[in-house]
């Protein structure tokens, strides 16, 4: 492919993207993959050079462009290298006529700025994220994986934490092969820390999606020979509970066990858990605002209308998890979002809806305390931005 035809197959791309931003249909991951399946003729560094121009793109425009061409101009604009290829050559772009508007360049779409908390340093909400990796404790010990890992660095607070630079390829590193490591930002490594989950107990992590965090929480019952316990992974999604299955195998955490829920119908089926829960893990869907680093994309499918609904849904799913604990057990939820209605306002609305429950300070080397949880944002802690509160059942 030329350079134009390049930047041309990012703009058609970019339109396919906000199409589906708009529809609720696949992520840029996906369809960028599928755009190439159907054109076998792009080599490697053809994929490599417009899959930046359209990460580029989707990166510096913070509301849904009208076009992939308005996207792309708008990056051209800031680019003279770029704006040269706007040639109108066979398969390139049209020139840019005087005069032709680029989408706006911006980092939070302007009706979510009032809504993210405060203390959110909004600048570094699109940074680089480094590669985090979690040592699994049913098969390894963190100081000996860390020699696998001469570049890693430890994370204050995070025993079983690594740090690698951007883009490091740990697939291809044995640890990894061998199931001792799992990739895993050190945010949410933190939330299934803040579980204190320990041998023997009951644990229940009811929005376990492909059990990124279950597995961190079989790794907290089994590690070091302990006891285990019972780990229950619970999902509304048939497709992403069966990818923990081979996850859980390779990592040796074949003691979990997997409830599929109806939505909506929750509670009759959790029904015979009620008061028998140590710990429930609430790692509800959310905006996603707290991952914009890694789903730039994001900021142009949430709307005020879904954020509506997510507000309700976590607190529907609160309601129904409440039940589950046994006197002295803990709820903890967390979202990887950080506007206060998901966060800080969801917990107090929850405190005031429910007696019988005390908020149990995290002790943790990162993050800051907001409200009756804790914020952990990009800027401030390095890490995706999440909000996570622990609140012990005390009757
Ligand atoms: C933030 S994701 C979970 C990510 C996962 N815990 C991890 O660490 O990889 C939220 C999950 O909640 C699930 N979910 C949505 N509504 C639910 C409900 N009513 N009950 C249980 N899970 C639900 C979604 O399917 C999704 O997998």
């Amino acid at each position: 492919m030329t350079p134009s035809a390049r930047v041309q197959a990012a703009i058609e791309l970019l339109d396919a993207i906000i199409a589906s931003a708009r529809d609720g249909g696949p992520a840029a991951d996906t369809l960028i993959a599928r755009y190439f399946k159907e054109r076998r003729y792009a080599g490697s560094r053809d994929r490599r050079a417009v899959r930046d121009h359209v990460y580029d793109a989707v990166r510096r425009v913070a509301e849904r462009p009208e076009s992939g061409r308005a996207a792309m101009v708008g990056l051209a604009r800031e680019r003279a290298e770029l704006a040269a290829l706007f040639d109108g050559s066979a398969h390139g772009p049209a020139p840019i006529v005087d005069g032709e508007a680029g989408a706006p360049a911006g980092i939070v779409p302007g009706w979510i700025e009032p809504l993210l908390a405060a203390p959110v340093e909004r600048d570094a909400l699109l940074g680089r994220a480094p590669v985090d990796l979690r040592v699994n404790r049913l098969k390894a010990d963190p100081d000996r994986v860390a020699q696998h890992y001469p570049e890693a660095a430890r994370i204050a607070g995070l025993p079983d934490a690594l740090r690698l630079p951007e883009g490091s390829p740990v697939e291809q590193s044995d640890p990894w092969k061998w199931g001792q490591v799992e990739v895993q930002d050190a945010g949410s490594q933190l939330i299934s820390a803040a579980c204190n989950a320990a041998p023997g107990m009951t644990v229940i992590d009811l929005c376990a999606g492909a059990g990124g965090k279950t597995l961190a929480l079989a790794s907290a019952l089994g590690g070091n020979g302990g006891g285990k316990g019972v780990l229950i992974a619970a999902d509304t999604i048939r497709s992403r509970l069966a990818r923990l299955d081979p996850q859980a195998e390779r990592a040796g955490a074949t003691f979990i066990e997997t409830l599929l829920l109806d939505q909506g119908h929750e509670a009759g089926a959790l029904e015979s858990l009620n008061g028998r829960a140590d710990i429930v893990l609430v790692d509800a869907p959310c905006s996603g605002t707290g991952t914009w680093r890694r789903n730039p994309e994001a900021r142009w499918r949430l709307t005020p209308a879904r954020l509506d609904r997510l507000v309700a849904e976590q607190a529907r799913i609160l309601d129904f998890a409440a039940p589950l604990l046994a006197p002295g057990g803990a709820l903890v939820y967390a979202v990887c979002a950080l506007t206060d209605r998901e966060g800080r306002d969801q917990v107090r609305a929850f405190l005031e809806r429910h007696d019988g429950w005390a908020v149990e300070r995290i002790e943790a080397a990162m993050g800051r305390a907001h409200g009756d949880g804790l914020l952990l944002t990009p800027g401030h802690d390095g890490t995706d931005g999440f909000y996570v509160a622990r609140l012990r059942r005390t009757v």
